[in-house]
């Protein structure tokens, strides 16, 4: 699905300290030699500050998540504006859903869905190459235009992706409660992409045209308490999300679940806090501004007895849109390093490569037609159009 887990994998270590990805990402964690300490926790940012009329605000805040986003990559933000009861509406309907039989959720499986989307069982995926593999199931669904009150109209039909829903009488209200959480992450991290506009050195509204029709899916988890002793599963192995950044929200469990690999190789404990959401960053992010900001690795591990639910909202750019090394993070010294890439051409790999037990996986990837991609919405390649 758009922008979820790149439910990448195995942590094979061809040197101490480096971590072999699934996608053939690999990650250096060494321990910091600059004199400064790598993260120990994760930093809480309040983010009303986001909506304040007062420029000097916003720009304050800025400052902070350009902290958070070159020296740890996540963050948990507090006082977001999305109200509690969308929250709890979405975690009611999600708890339903997964206590549904399971040929139930069967038939909504992502192996008849094109665009992964859908139900996925227990250990269908396998991050971290284990026996069982990851002790999760799930369900996505994506950006629908005609949910998008405040875009969506330009959106070319050919990277829509149709999502597939239960019958309402199955869960009624489950898409619903769904869509009306996502509309609120949606108008947040449209609102939020203008701070990391500020945190790079861009103005404000840089981000403004890339996200009309973005990738605005929506994962629903549901971690059980894992049964094994052994150490054969996990609740997902460690990866790095695939888009922008992920905003998820979280049931806050006696044992936190979710774990994040600071630069000396230790894996920090994220302790939720409630009413907050967490704010990961994801590889585009990291790509477009040349390695600055950084998509750092996570896992989870539902320890304890207590099923935990969780849902990552993973925003990117529009399918369409070509993105490059941002100027600004960019000087002699530190030329770019990638080269422009569509977020479809994208996220389509890496989907493919985390959904390996998919019946589209094994075809040949499909990358966007040139007459298709945009710059700001403005085509790239007219002489194709
Ligand atoms: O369940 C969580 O808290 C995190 C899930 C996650 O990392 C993902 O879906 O990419
Ligand atoms: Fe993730």
């Amino acid at each position: 699905m758009d922008g979820s887990a790149s439910s990448t994998t195995t942590l094979q270590q061809p040197g101490p300290n480096i971590i072999r990805l699934q996608q053939g990402i690999t990650r250096t964690v060494k321990p910091a030699t600059s004199g400064e300490k790598s993260f120990k926790e994760i930093p809480v940012l309040d983010v009303s500050r986001m909506y304040s009329e007062d420029l000097a605000e916003r720009e304050k805040l800025a400052v902070e998540v350009r902290d958070a986003a070159t020296k740890v990559g996540f963050m948990q933000i507090k006082n977001h504006g999305v109200p509690q009861e969308a929250i709890d509406a979405a975690f009611d309907h999600v708890k339903e859903f997964f206590a549904l039989p399971l040929d139930a959720k069967m038939k909504l499986t992502q192996h008849q869905n094109p665009h992964f989307l859908g139900y996925e069982p227990l250990y269908e995926t396998n991050v971290g190459g284990l026996k069982r593999g990851d002790c999760k199931e799930s369900f996505s669904f994506a950006y629908d235009p005609d949910d998008d009150p405040s875009g969506g109209k330009d959106m070319p039909a050919i990277i829509r992706r149709v999502s597939q829903w239960p019958e309402p009488s199955v869960v009624p209200g489950y898409r619903e409660a769904l869509v009306k959480y996502q509309q609120s992450l949606l108008a947040l991290a449209r609102r939020f992409i203008r701070i990391f506009a500020l945190a790079l050195n861009l103005p404000e509204d840089h981000f403004d045209k890339m996200v009309t029709h973005p990738l605005a899916g929506v994962r629903t988890l549901h971690y059980p308490p894992m049964t094994g002793s052994d150490d054969q599963e996990i609740g997902l192995g460690a990866h790095t999300d695939i888009e922008f950044f992920t905003i998820i929200v979280q049931t806050i469990n006696k044992h936190p679940a979710l774990e994040v690999l600071n630069a000396d190789g230790e894996w920090i404990k994220l302790y939720p806090q409630f009413g907050c959401f967490v704010v990961n960053l994801s590889d585009m992010m990291m790509r477009m501004t040349n390695d600055i900001f950084l998509s750092t690795v996570h896992r989870v591990i539902n320890r304890g007895e207590t099923d935990r639910y969780s849902i990552p909202f993973f925003f990117g750019a529009n399918a369409n849109e070509l993105i490059e090394v941002l100027p600004s993070c960019t000087s002699e010294e530190n030329p770019p390093k990638y080269e422009g890439m569509t977020t479809y051409d994208h996220s389509n790999a890496r989907l493919r490569i985390a959904r390996y037990q998919h019946p589209n996986a094994k075809q040949a990837q499909v990358f966007l037609p040139k007459k298709y991609v945009v710059r700001k919405g403005v085509p790239v390649f007219p002489e194709e159009q």
